[in-house]
């Protein structure tokens, strides 16, 4: 078993309701919904006015390595460019998704995430954390989505399928390729990070595949899309449609926007990597808010270490100035106390945090 699955089946979601409101119906903000007087939701505004947005790197760029390591230090967040996956599966995973989403509600219940899982249709996994719901849903896959699909569209899942599993395979390509950027930027080799590589076939990285859904709201201003939080991933790599709504935190400025741009990917720096490289990329507080006239989806690529290997700061980043911070953890360690701790987890793996 995964160690996302595996983590969801130690820690099952506690929360009375596992299935989104039927969105098109609601007309008016539900007091469940009404984030506004909530201590997790001070500050609604749109914002501060900042000319510096998260960086975008070119791939193709020869300085494509400095610049990541520039943005990783400064935001934790950037957008890549350039990048090699082909427009025409962007515009079928985007096409997929509202697919998905464009179900009504009696059918979508019918690939439900159970609570000790982590594959299927229902609410961010985060919920159970905050007193009000969010305005989203989501659609979870690891791997192939065959099952729920054939619950979905019992004659008419291949398409879906297909795409989401080539999807992955792409990313997969991405992700690595940008991991490998990370760890240049940071001076590790190969030798360094051979405990991603597969060895003896028996290794390998996992990856999980969020599809969110952000429909119209009623009153944008009241409601949340999803709540703050940093993703428990090594890297986050995700597709955003043409609509604004992601938001990235930034000490002593607030909340910045991550506006879209076509064809682009948002890189997000998650927990995992934040401990091994001892906390000198901090994994990026973000969350998404949501409008009254543009339905929003994004597709988070959630990337992994392998089962059951350990990470930990990375010994070359480490000297007198810089002790070590975390002790190792594997991803299911770590997102089982996510599970249960949340924005505290990486603090209760800190050496110095008692
Ligand atoms: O929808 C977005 O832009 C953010 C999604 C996200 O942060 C997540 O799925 O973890
Ligand atoms: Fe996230």
């Amino acid at each position: 078993m995964n160690s996302v699955s595996a983590s969801f089946k130690t820690n099952p979601i506690n929360i009375d309701q596992i299935i989104p409101v039927d969105f098109k119906t609601v007309l008016k903000l539900p007091d469940t919904h009404a984030w506004t007087s909530t201590a997790a939701f001070p500050d609604h505004s749109p914002l501060i006015s900042t000319h510096e947005g998260v960086p975008v790197v070119d791939l193709a760029n020869p300085e494509a390595v400095t610049l990541i390591r520039r943005a990783c230090e400064k935001w934790g967040m950037f957008q890549v460019t350039n990048h090699g996956v082909p427009s025409k599966l962007l515009n079928q995973i985007e096409l997929q998704t509202k697919r998905l989403f464009a179900l009504p509600t009696n059918q979508k219940v019918l690939a439900v995430r159970s609570p000790e899982d982590c594959v299927g249709y229902g609410l961010p996994r985060i919920s159970t954390f905050f007193s009000k719901l969010m305005w989203s849903e989501g659609f979870t896959i690891f791997g192939s989505p065959i099952h729920h699909a054939r619950q979905l569209w019992p004659n008419h899942h291949v398409d879906f399928c297909n795409v989401m599993v080539q999807y992955q395979k792409e990313l997969m390509g991405l992700t690595e390729r940008i991991l490998g950027l990370i760890f240049m930027s940071l001076g590790l080799t190969q030798e360094d990070v051979k405990c991603f590589q597969p060895k003896n076939g028996s290794k390998h990285p996992q990856a999980l595949l969020q599809l969110n859904s952000y429909p119209v709201c009623p009153d944008p201003t009241r409601a949340m899309g999803l709540a703050p939080h940093t993703d428990s991933s090594l890297l986050t790599v995700l597709y955003q449609n043409n609509i604004t709504g992601l938001q990235v935190f930034r000490e002593n400025v607030g909340w910045v926007p991550v506006h879209p741009i076509t064809g682009a990917f948002v890189v997000n720096v998650g927990d995992l990597m934040h401990i091994m490289c001892n906390g000198r990329f901090k994994s990026a507080l973000h969350r998404a808010l949501v409008n009254k006239t543009h339905h929003r989806v994004s597709i988070a690529y959630f990337y992994g270490p392998p089962k059951d290997v350990k990470i930990s700061p990375s010994l070359k980043l480490i000297d007198h100035d810089h002790p070590i911070l975390y002790r190792p953890v594997t991803w299911k360690e770590y997102l089982d106390s996510k599970a249960i701790h949340f924005n505290k987890a990486l603090d209760l793996i800190r050496y110095d945090v008692l």
